[in-house]
């Protein structure tokens, strides 16, 4: 489906059902939300109708339509400015748009602060996590919302059950983190994504937002995040999966809303589209080619010729001729 044929049919067309739901979403809510999707009245968890920003004369975002469901996972691929951040800043309550709708569970909203945000059920996981290194990992988990025990003077801590949660909080993610008394700081950065995921799950987000997770990391790690992207999604969330790597997104991904220059180029239920179409059209791999063939036609630098050759590759999967 087109981002065209999107917008005549609404962010609905893109795709129905779920996957297994977990303890965390009530499951009168989730069962409901199953029924009005089969019946074709979705009411989905997000929807995003020709939603538009300007920064000043700058168009940031414009005509952007997609939707979020609970067991789902929503891909938001573009390359450098596409509007990857706009579109999230907009969700997660940093700025409101200027143009088009936003609902949650089917009411028009305009999210005024990050904490509007956390309030309606969204979280968001940034690349940069801000976490405080040389605290504990049980610590880190609950910043800014310390389980307590006692009363006005005598009101401290209850770091015995904030262990506790932490370590059963992160076992039922399937992460196993030898003690949760580690800094967080000797984490990789594949772990202290994970941390902050099922930290956002156990604080009863029904709609996750990470920005491009797997950027900075190794292939390993990086399908260690993919994997928790996943038992996020079995635990009923919905989730918004920020990245320029198709690779990473096209095995996780429901749908999949590919942004350039902060147009949609193209909003698709997966069984719609093949990670080789997706990867062709992402980055402009027709773009890189062209580039390469320049180079090499203006008896360009052999290594610059090579990287650009590679990056070809490993965007689309071919080798330019
Ligand atoms: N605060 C701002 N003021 C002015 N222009 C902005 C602002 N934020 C973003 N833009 C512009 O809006 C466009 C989209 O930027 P955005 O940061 O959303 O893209 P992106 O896809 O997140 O890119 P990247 O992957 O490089 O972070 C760009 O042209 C950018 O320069």
């Amino acid at each position: 489906m087109t981002s065209n044929e999107t917008a005549k049919h609404g962010p609905g067309g893109a795709g129905t059902g779920a996957h297994g739901a977990g303890p965390d979403i009530d499951q009168e809510t989730l069962l409901q939300h199953e029924k009005d999707t089969l019946t074709h009245t979705p009411v989905h968890l997000m929807e995003l109708e020709a939603v538009g920003k300007h920064y000043g004369n700058i168009i940031a975002l414009t005509e952007v339509t997609m939707a979020v469901d609970m067991g789902r996972v929503t891909c938001v691929l573009g390359d450098n400015g596409a509007g990857k951040s706009t579109l999230i800043k907009i969700i997660a309550g940093l700025h409101q748009h200027d143009e088009g709708t936003f609902k949650i569970m089917g009411e028009e909203r305009r999210l005024g602060s990050p904490r509007e945000a956390l309030d309606a059920g969204i979280a968001a996981v940034y690349q940069d996590l801000a976490v405080v290194g040389l605290m504990p990992i049980w610590r880190n988990f609950f910043l800014g919302s310390e389980i307590t025990i006692g009363r006005g003077p005598f009101r401290r801590l209850d770091v015995k059950r904030m262990k506790e949660v932490t370590k059963s909080e992160l076992a039922q993610m399937g992460i196993d983190l030898r003690d949760v008394e580690q800094p967080v700081g000797q984490l990789s950065g594949g772990e202290r994504q994970c941390v902050a995921i099922a930290r956002a799950v156990h604080f009863g987000a029904k709609a996750l937002i990470l920005d491009e997770p797997t950027a900075a990391l190794g292939v390993k790690q990086s399908g260690v995040v993919l994997r928790y992207i996943l038992q996020a999604r079995d635990r009923g969330l919905g989730v918004i999966f920020i990245t320029h790597n198709p690779h990473h997104a096209y095995p996780v991904g429901d749908r999949f809303l590919l942004l350039k220059r902060g147009k949609s180029i193209g909003y698709y239920d997966k069984k719609d589209i093949t990670l080789e179409e997706l990867t062709a059209q992402m980055a402009g791999g027709a773009e890189l080619a062209e580039l390469a063939h320049e180079l090499e036609a203006m008896g360009g630098h052999g290594e610059l010729v090579d990287q650009v050759q590679a990056e070809v590759a490993e965007t689309t999967g071919q080798t330019p001729r």
